[in-house]
């Protein structure tokens, strides 16, 4: 392929990743492990999060410019004392919700989503249980690509 896309323009660009936030964190609400963990998030979170994933994947620099950093990121999940299983049910349900929205489920874009997510998640869990966390302020946004197979599937 001689033009390969971002993960973002494969997934559909930001109205996808708008909506999948948006419909994730309304079952997060509905979740009995999750909703406390989430019951007093800001108005913003869901759109915040999605920008925060769009541009991990290549989309615009909305979260990095106008919102926050990668520093500011890694502080709002400090002391949510998260667990494994907060994880589990957080990454189960974003999945889910990535299917109901039928976003790409080809191999090659499934496993870069999800190893981006597994990264993400996992940090999420030991940055949350850190009492005195020294976070590199200028720590950078993360960018992911393609991963091994290098682009989408291609028939
Ligand atoms: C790839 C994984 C993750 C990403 C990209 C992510 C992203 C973010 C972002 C961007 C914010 C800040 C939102 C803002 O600026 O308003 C945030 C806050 C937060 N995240 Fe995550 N997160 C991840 C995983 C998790 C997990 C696994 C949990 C818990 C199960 C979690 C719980 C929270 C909580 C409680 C907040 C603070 C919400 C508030 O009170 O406003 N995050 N996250």
């Amino acid at each position: 392929m001689s033009n390969i896309p971002t993960l973002y323009e494969w997934a559909g660009g930001m109205p996808v990743f708008e909506k999948l936030t948006d419909r994730f964190y309304a079952k997060v609400l509905q979740d009995e492990l999750l909703e406390p963990v989430f019951r007093h998030m800001s108005k913003e979170h869901q759109l915040h999060v999605a920008h925060f994933i769009a541009e991990v994947f290549g989309g615009p620099a909305f979260y990095s410019t106008n919102e926050g950093s990668h520093f500011r990121m890694i502080q709002k999940h400090i002391g949510k004392h998260l667990t494994e299983q907060h994880r589990k049910q957080w990454l189960k349900l974003l999945v889910e919700t990535a299917d109901e929205l039928c976003l790409p489920d080809d191999p090659e874009f499934r496993s870069a989503f999800m190893a981006y997510l597994e990264w993400g998640t996992r940090l999420a869990v030991i940055n949350s249980n850190l009492d005195d966390p020294t976070i590199n302020t200028d720590e950078p946004m993360p960018k992911w690509g393609w991963g091994v197979p290098g682009g989408p599937y291609q028939p």
